[in-house]
């Protein structure tokens, strides 16, 4: 079995304003090529868990392992290092630089890992794009393109990298359902011809149908 997220009895707490046990006994798999989706009530801790996952948030108990290597316990560089490599995110809100190119978006968290040229970054990106199909916007300045296309310039910008795993806090919550559907597809598409493995928090219960398992939280715990 090819894993590429293992949580092991993650357990996390809000300490102020008061104690407060959010996430209880994490524990599932993620294999290759899962397109996974968690749905669950208002404040049952989908967010919080994700950002852990995705290995922003590090104050949790418990482990977590990215494609077979324990990431719990790393230091800030090396988990920074880990995240840009393994693991792509994509917001409700794009969270674009709008002074910026679509292309130059999609090549920062390659310029960022700095393991490869200017040039060859480039050309990753516009591969990305022509995936996306919106190659043509590479050179527009971010901040004149439409919500949706906002949307595939931060998938392109989370794929730059070619993540193990894509993860989405709610990444369709601000589309129509045009573009909603649009970004199912892309994502079935990575799955299907990348095998790349998807985790998407989404209250969308269609989209949650058409993904191949849904993982349902209720008061912090997963239910069985
Ligand atoms: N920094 C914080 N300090 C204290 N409590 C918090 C903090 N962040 C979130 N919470 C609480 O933790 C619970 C889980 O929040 P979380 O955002 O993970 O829920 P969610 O399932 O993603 O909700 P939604 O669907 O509304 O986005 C909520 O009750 C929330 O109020």
């Amino acid at each position: 079995m090819d894993l590429v997220l293992e949580s092991k009895n993650i357990n996390k707490h809000f300490l102020k304003p008061k104690d407060f046990h959010v996430l209880k006994d994490i524990s599932f798999r993620i294999e290759k090529g899962e397109f996974t989706s968690i749905m669950g009530k208002s404040g049952s801790g989908k967010s919080t868990l994700l950002y852990i996952l995705s290995t922003m948030d590090t104050d949790y108990t418990g482990e977590l392992y990215l494609n077979n290597e324990l990431v719990t316990g790393k230091q800030h560089q090396e988990l920074s290092r880990i995240r840009n490599k393994y693991v792509g995110f994509v917001f409700q809100f794009h969270y674009l630089l709008s002074e910026f190119t679509v292309l130059e978006n999609v090549m920062l968290p390659a310029k960022k890992l700095g393991e490869k040229s200017h040039q060859e970054i480039e050309y990753l990106a516009m591969e990305k794009l022509k995936m996306l199909a919106i190659d043509k916007l590479a050179l527009q300045r971010a901040s004149r393109i439409s919500g949706g296309e906002k949307q595939r310039v931060a998938i392109a910008r989370a794929l730059i990298n070619n993540p193990v795993i894509l993860m989405g806090d709610e990444p369709t919550g601000n589309l129509d359902s045009h573009n909603a559907d649009n970004v199912f597809n892309i994502f079935k598409q990575l799955k299907e011809e990348e095998g790349l493995s998807l985790l998407i928090v989404t209250h969308d219960e269609d989209f949650a149908n058409k993904t191949d398992r849904i993982i349902q939280m209720e008061d912090g715990r997963i239910i069985p």
